[in-house]
C-alpha cells in the first residue's frame, strides 16, 4: 500500500475552517508537495483564490456538488494528476460544505485505476465549535460529516468557554466515538495529526479506550422508532430534522449522548477470520444493508495468512487489502467497526461471530 499516493478528504460545515486549514498545510515548511482538488458551488472559484501555495498544484471542480454530480470529474482529475506522478506527494481533496463526504470517499474504492495509484489516506472533518451543536439539529449534512470522519478539528475554540466545549465534544462523540478530537484555534494543528494517518486511526482507537470492545454494542442505541426515506444511493441524507434525537446520560461525571439514527458498534473476534465465511458475508451486507452503513472499517486477521487485512467500506463499497506482516508476538485477533443508522446490532454480531475460524 505504501506506494500508492495518499488523498486527505478535508470536509465539514460551511466556514468552518477548511480553507484556513488547507492554507496552513500549503504553507507550512514540511518538504511535502500536494496537488489540491477543491469543489466550490457557483461559476466562479472564490476559494481557488484563497488558497494560497508556490508549488503546490489547486484543480478547481465548479460543476455542481461533489456528492452527486462530479465523482467522474474527480475520476478524470485524479488521472489526469496520475500523469505527472512523481510531482506531488500527496492529494487533498477539499469538499463543499454542504457535500456529504461519502461519495468523495467512494470514489478511491470504486474506480480500478484510481484505486490502483492512491489510497483513501483519511477524512478530516473541521467543525465550528460555536456552531457545530446547533448545526447537528438542522442540518444533516454536518451529522454525517462528523460521523464520517477519521479525525475532527474542533475549530474557532477561542469562540466558546471550556464548558461548551465539553458539550460539543460529548455531542461528537455520540456520533462518533472512533474519530479523533483535537481543539484548535484557526485550525492550528500538527500536519501529521491529520496528514498521513494511514488509513484510519482504528489501532489508536482500540489502544487507548480498550473499554469500547469489552462494552460492545453499548454506543448503539436500541430504541429506534422512526421510519427513513430510502437511502437512494445518491449518498445524500435522508435523516429527517427531529428536533429531541439525543439522549443525554451520565457518564462518569462526563456527559455521554447518544443518537438515536447515527450509531456505532464495534465487534472483537479473539483470533483468526475464515476468509471464505467473511467475503461473502460482508458483500452480502454492503448489497443488503450498506445504505445504513456511513463507514465500517476491520483490521481481520485470516486463517493461515501472515498479513493483516485491513478493511474499510462506505455504504456499498467495500475495499480491503493485505498490508503488513502480523508482528512476532502481537495477538492476532479481528476486529470490526460499524458507524451508521439504524444497525442490527444482534444480526450484525451475530453474522461476524459466524465468521470466526
Ligand atoms: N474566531 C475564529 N475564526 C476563525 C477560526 N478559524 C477560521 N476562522 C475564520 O472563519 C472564517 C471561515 O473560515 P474558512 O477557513 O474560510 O472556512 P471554510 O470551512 O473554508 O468555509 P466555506 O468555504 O464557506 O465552507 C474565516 O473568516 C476565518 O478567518 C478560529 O479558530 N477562530
Amino acid at each position: 500500500m505504501s506506494d500508492k499516493i495518499p488523498v486527505t478528504v478535508l470536509t465539514g460545515y460551511l466556514g468552518a475552517g477548511k480553507t484556513t486549514l488547507l492554507n496552513r498545510i500549503l504553507s507550512e515548511q514540511h518538504g511535502k508537495r500536494y496537488a489540491v482538488i477543491v469543489n466550490e458551488f457557483g461559476e466562479i472559484g472564490i476559494d481557488n483564490e484563497l488558497v494560497v501555495g508556490a508549488d503546490e498544484e489547486v484543480f478547481e471542480m465548479n460543476n455542481g456538488c461533489i456528492c452527486c454530480t462530479v465523482r467522474g470529474d474527480l475520476i478524470r482529475i485524479i488521472e489526469g494528476l496520475m500523469k505527472r506522478k512523481g510531482k506531488f506527494d500527496a492529494i487533498i481533496v477539499e469538499t463543499t460544505g454542504l457535500a456529504d463526504p461519502a461519495p468523495v470517499a467512494q470514489t478511491f474504492f470504486i474506480d480500478q485505476d484510481v484505486q490502483d495509484t492512491v489510497r483513501l489516506d483519511a477524512v478530516v472533518t473541521v467543525a465550528d465549535a460555536k456552531w457545530l451543536v446547533d448545526r447537528l439539529k438542522d442540518a444533516p449534512e454536518a451529522k454525517n460529516q462528523i460521523a464520517f470522519a477519521d479525525v475532527i478539528l474542533l475549530n474557532k475554540t477561542d469562540l466558546v468557554d471550556e464548558a461548551a466545549l465539553q458539550e460539543v465534544e460529548a455531542r461528537i462523540r455520540g456520533l462518533n466515538p472512533y474519530a479523533r478530537v483535537i481543539r484548535t484555534v484557526k485550525s492550528n494543528v500538527p500536519l501529521d495529526e491529520v496528514l498521513d494517518r494511514g488509513a484510519f486511526d482504528l489501532e489508536r482507537i482500540l489502544s487507548i479506550e480498550p473499554a469500547f470492545l469489552e462494552q460492545e454494542g453499548t454506543h448503539d442505541h436500541a430504541h429506534d422508532h422512526h421510519e427513513h426515506g430510502p437511502d437512494c444511493g445518491c449518498g445524500h441524507d435522508h435523516d429527517h430534522g427531529h428536533g429531541h434525537d439525543h439522549h443525554d446520560h451520565g457518564h462518569g461525571g462526563l456527559k455521554h449522548y447518544h443518537d438515536e439514527h447515527m450509531q456505532s458498534v464495534a465487534f472483537h473476534i479473539p483470533g483468526d477470520v475464515d476468509p471464505d465465511k467473511f467475503m461473502p458475508w460482508v458483500q452480502d451486507l454492503a448489497q443488503r444493508e450498506g445504505q445504513n452503513f456511513l463507514r465500517w472499517k476491520g483490521i481481520l486477521s485470516f486463517k493461515n495468512e501472515p498479513r493483516r487485512f485491513v478493511f474499510q467500506g462506505v455504504h456499498m463499497i467495500l475495499d480491503g487489502d493485505l498490508q503488513r506482516e502480523w508482528k512476532p508476538g502481537e495477538t492476532r485477533d479481528s476486529k470490526l467497526v460499524f458507524i451508521g443508522r439504524d444497525l442490527d446490532t444482534e444480526r450484525l454480531r451475530d453474522g461476524f461471530m459466524a465468521c470466526a475460524a
